[in-house]
């Protein structure tokens, strides 16, 4: 279970931006940045399959980032199964998996097998359970046996798909994709949803950020809109997609 608590953020002058903020860097008469997140309270359960979406700037990736420790807190808590993130990140983000936007950013090796074996190899798992894993995950994703092709040479749906086995190896109870249809074609994107359906089916909790709505609320359990980085609609897809109608919230596109 995640659960954020009156969950705060307003970011830093460096944060996020791949600079660790220092003394020396952080600058006193820097204006302050306007607040991402206020007050947001959110149980997510385990096996729930949750939309979350909002407007540019709403919030959501500020939101999401939170879940396995990239971010921290202004104030407020995030807890997984109880334990708050910052206690342990590892165990944060051995049950929280996560999928960004771009991945071919993110990959750390050139084939797909040992991309998906990188995180299980970083928990100092014994090679056969690390074989194991990247099997189960390439299979999960229909890549099985691809595990010896350059990830450069691959098309974006299956990167993205890479992508998502590379996070299901590390067998997680939620697994996070922040916009993971991002620059992909029709039938790529009816390829991740299916197998989005498929994990959440065999019991994987998924979050999934998105700005278009299109087919997504069918597999949801839950809608969750963000304006302006707090709560405005929290509720059964459908019931929550009517919901918007009476609130100050564009409706998310292509709704
Ligand atoms: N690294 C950062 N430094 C400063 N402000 C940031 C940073 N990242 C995001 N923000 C600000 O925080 C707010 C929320 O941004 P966030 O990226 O979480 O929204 P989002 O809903 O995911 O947007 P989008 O749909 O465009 O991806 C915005 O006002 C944004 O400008």
């Amino acid at each position: 279970m995640i659960e954020t608590r009156d969950l705060t953020h307003r970011y830093g002058p460096s944060e996020g931006r791949g600079e660790p903020e220092t003394e020396s860097s952080a600058d006193p008469d820097a204006p302050a940045s306007p607040v991402a997140l206020r007050d947001v309270s959110l149980t997510v359960p385990d096996g729930e399959f949750l939309v979350l979406a909002g407007a540019n700037g709403s919030g959501k990736s500020t939101l999401v980032r939170h879940f396995n420790g990239l971010l921290t807190p202004t104030t407020g808590e995030v807890l997984v199964d109880d334990d708050p993130v910052g206690d342990d990140l590892v165990a944060a983000r051995t049950r929280v998996g996560m999928v960004f936007q771009e991945p071919r950013d993110c990959f750390v090796a050139a084939t797909v097998a040992r991309d998906v074996a990188f995180g299980p190899e970083n928990l100092g798992l014994d090679r056969a359970e690390i074989d194991r894993r990247v099997e189960r995950a390439l299979a999960a994703v229909n890549m099985a046996g691809r595990g010896d092709e350059r990830i450069d040479r691959l098309s974006g749906g299956e990167q993205e798909r890479v992508a998502v086995a590379g996070a299901l190896a590390m067998e997680p109870s939620h697994l996070v994709l922040d916009e993971p249809f991002t620059g992909l074609d029709e039938s790529a994107r009816a390829s991740v949803l299916a197998h989005l359906r498929d994990l959440h089916r065999e019991g994987t909790g998924i979050v999934l950020v998105t700005h278009d709505l299109r087919d997504v609320l069918d597999p949801a359990d839950r809608l969750v809109i963000l304006a302006d980085g707090a709560v405005a609609v929290d509720g059964a897809p459908d019931a929550a997609v009517d919901a918007l109608a009476d609130l100050p919230v564009r409706r998310p596109e292509r709704c």
